[in-house]
């Protein structure tokens, strides 16, 4: 009989393990089940591939729990207000310019990347979105990202030409991180069509894919700095609306001080309803804890194959891997076994892109939180990628970002995903394990190797015990009708 146990538990606690609440055991004979998704609030869509905790969930649910989850009317009312709001981009069918600006020389050069896999990204962030598709793509060099209009006059000349000449064209990406409202205004004026940047185009996908209200209500907050700008770009309209201009007071700066406050008031609300789901997260996690399941976090570059991962080492049913970036916005949590039959709960979390502006990442570090507070993390790399070695540094810049106890940080484990796209790979270093997450290959080793990490992470230890078939334990776990039969 093989069980981890906690330091200092010893076998008194597996003893005491014969005589544990009947919820338990349930939980832990059937690790395969979905326990929980980290929603935001009663009453939201259920996070994808995620369960939740609920009525009929094996019971294991007190009602002291339910009771505190159990949301107020005026705070459902309050989220509901603030996530009533059209999207920045209008829905419907997008046939998207896409234009590379490739710095070529100087310090603004990207490093360990080509402009090739670049857009190659880039297409796959359009085709995420129903009904987005790529008309055409232009990689074009410039001497330097910071020019106002970005592009020399010869090659805006050029670029406007060829845009204008192409057949149903609805909208130009721009592939910057943020085009400042100015250029934005001016190259829309000469192509006479909507630009997006990155920041827009990844904010327009969150929003599309968000499920939560609290992911909802991060993607409102993240939304702001973009109202922010429209607002700006309103004043001294020549169509009157707004009123006014930059230079002369009267009406129209009056509506645009009306509107700053109103979205300063609209910041503060947001921020408030997060920080009330934040409370009621911090409050699952406590009691989580308080069962005593050690969490491991997998994060990883966006489409690395998280989601996959969680699914082949909990065999849960209902998770659905998709091939989009971003598909998981909604932090969930997953139980599964290890070869001691101890139970880990798995949280899948949302992925990493390199080029994101600050404040986007930022808005969704509330649910990144669960990271700091688990046991161990997992980064899941995706060895096929071409990029591959310059995801790892953005995961792990972004992750250095998130400030985490640096124990947590040094004891990262990659996993090496996607092995059968790469021929005879194998993984150099320790502190590396080679899966196929969709082929399921290499998955005893990981539970192994996230066995061994797990009990130094805890401090828990695997102990083998002799028990003699007719002797007293045996009754006592058998009598407990399977009640004691695993303990973590
Ligand atoms: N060939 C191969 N494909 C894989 C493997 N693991 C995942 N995939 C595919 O990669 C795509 C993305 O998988 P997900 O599990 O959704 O990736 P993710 O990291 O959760 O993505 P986001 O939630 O969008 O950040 C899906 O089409 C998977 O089928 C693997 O081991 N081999
Ligand atoms: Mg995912």
């Amino acid at each position: 009989m093989r069980a981890a146990v906690r330091r200092g538990a010893g076998i008194s606690r597996v003893v005491r393990g014969c005589g544990a609440p009947k919820a338990a055991p349930l939980l832990l004979s059937c690790p395969k089940r979905t326990i929980a998704a980290f929603r935001g609030g009663a009453g939201g869509p259920e996070g994808r591939g995620g369960g939740r905790w609920g009525p009929g969930a094996n019971g294991w649910r007190s009602q002291a729990e339910e009771k505190q989850e159990e949301p107020e009317d005026a705070e459902e009312e309050e989220e509901e207000e603030l996530l009533r709001r059209d999207p920045l981009l209008p829905a419907g069918t997008q046939r998207v310019f896409l234009i590379h600006p490739e710095v070529k020389w100087g310090p603004g050069k990207p490093q360990g990347t080509r402009a090739e896999w670049q857009v190659a990204e880039a297409q796959a962030l359009v085709h995420t979105l129903d009904s987005w598709s790529v008309v055409d793509t232009a990689v074009v060099p410039i001497k330097t990202p910071d020019r106002r209009l970005i592009f020399g006059k010869g090659t805006l000349e050029r670029l406007t030409e060829k845009i204008r000449g192409s057949q149903g064209v609805s909208a130009v990406f721009l592939n910057v991180e943020r085009i400042a409202t100015p250029t934005k205004t001016e190259l829309e004026a000469a192509w006479g069509v909507q630009v997006f940047d990155r920041f827009t185009v990844v904010l327009h996908i969150f929003r599309c894919n968000a499920r939560t209200k609290e992911a909802r209500l991060q993607v409102a907050l993240a939304e702001l700095p973009l109202l922010r700008s429209h607002l700006k770009s309103d004043v001294g309209r020549p169509d009157g609306r707004g009123g006014g201009s930059r230079y002369i007071m009267g009406p129209g700066e009056a509506s645009l001080q009306v509107q700053q406050r109103l979205l300063k008031d609209r910041e503060r609300r947001i921020r408030r309803a997060l920080e009330t789901l934040r409370a009621k997260r911090l409050l699952l996690g406590r009691q989580r804890r308080r069962r005593e399941f050690p969490v491991v976090s997998v994060v990883g570059y966006t489409n690395c194959g998280k989601t996959t991962l969680i699914k082949a080492l909990t065999g849960d049913a209902a998770i659905q891997p998709r091939d989009r970036l971003f598909a998981t916005l909604d932090v969930t949590a997953h139980a599964g076994s290890l070869p001691s039959r101890m139970t880990v709960i798995y949280v899948d979390t949302v992925g990493f892109l390199s080029q994101l502006p600050h404040s986007l990442i930022e808005s969704f570090s509330a649910t990144l939180e669960d990271v700091a507070q688990s046991d161990l993390i997992v980064h899941v790399r995706d060895l096929s990628h071409p990029e591959t070695e310059l995801q790892k540094d953005s995961v792990l810049s972004a992750l250095r970002g998130l400030r985490l106890p640096a124990v947590l940080l040094d004891s990262v484990l990659e996993i090496h995903n996607k092995v059968d796209l790469v021929p005879r790979y194998r993984p150099v270093g320790p502190h590396a394990v080679a899966v196929s997450a969709l082929l399921g290959l290499g998955l005893e080793e990981l539970k192994a190797k996230l066995e061994d990490a797990v009990l130094r992470a805890t401090g828990r230890r695997v102990l083998t015990l002799r028990v003699r078939l007719a002797g007293a334990q045996l009754r006592c776990v058998a009598g407990a009708g399977g009640r004691g039969g695993g303990f973590a």
